[in-house]
């Protein structure tokens, strides 16, 4: 019999810290939100994320996010908010992800590793979107009343 590829491991997971960084509309209600493509490089490469990466030893969630974005987009965050976790499992890796939302930062956005930034409505015209993504989509999605699917691909 062979094993079931869906089957949860026991496998020890990788905390990674994720912003959902958004903009706010005239109103002050929460509107677009940042996707970034990953870089050359990584495995899914060219796949649409939420920016972030791994914890470094010690690190808070909040911490790790504010090195990544600095390192990756050169925007310093203010204060983030835990909002979801999630655990995925990859055949590369297994991660636990600590999605933050992020109101406040400050700089300009510089791609600092060559990848591409888009701010994304519901529905996401950014594609393919990393596995990882779609469950963040459709909390956004309840969040906001959205019926509709939330991405492409
Ligand atoms: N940044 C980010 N990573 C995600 C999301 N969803 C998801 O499954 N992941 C996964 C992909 C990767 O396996 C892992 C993040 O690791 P990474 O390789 O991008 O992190 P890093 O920048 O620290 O990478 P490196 O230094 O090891 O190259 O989390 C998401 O929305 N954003």
């Amino acid at each position: 019999m062979s094993a079931d590829p869906h089957a949860p491991t026991n496998r020890v997971p990788v905390d990674v810290a994720v912003g959902v960084l958004v903009r706010r509309d005239a109103e002050g209600h929460e509107a677009d939100f940042l996707l970034t493509s990953r870089p050359e490089g990584k495995v899914y490469a060219g796949y649409w994320e939420f920016p972030g990466g791994k914890l470094e030893a010690g690190e808070t969630v909040e911490q790790a996010l504010r090195r990544e974005l600095q390192e990756e987009l050169g925007i310093t965050i203010g204060g983030s908010q835990p909002w979801q976790e999630l655990v995925m499992e990859y055949p590369h890796a297994k991660v636990r992800l600590h999605f933050h939302k992020v109101f406040e930062w400050t700089g300009e956005f510089e791609m600092r590793e060559q990848q591409s930034m888009a701010w994304e409505r519901l529905p996401v015209s950014s594609m393919p979107v990393l596995p990882g993504t779609i469950p963040v989509l459709q909390w956004l999605a309840a969040e906001r009343g959205f019926a509709e699917v939330t991405h492409r691909g």
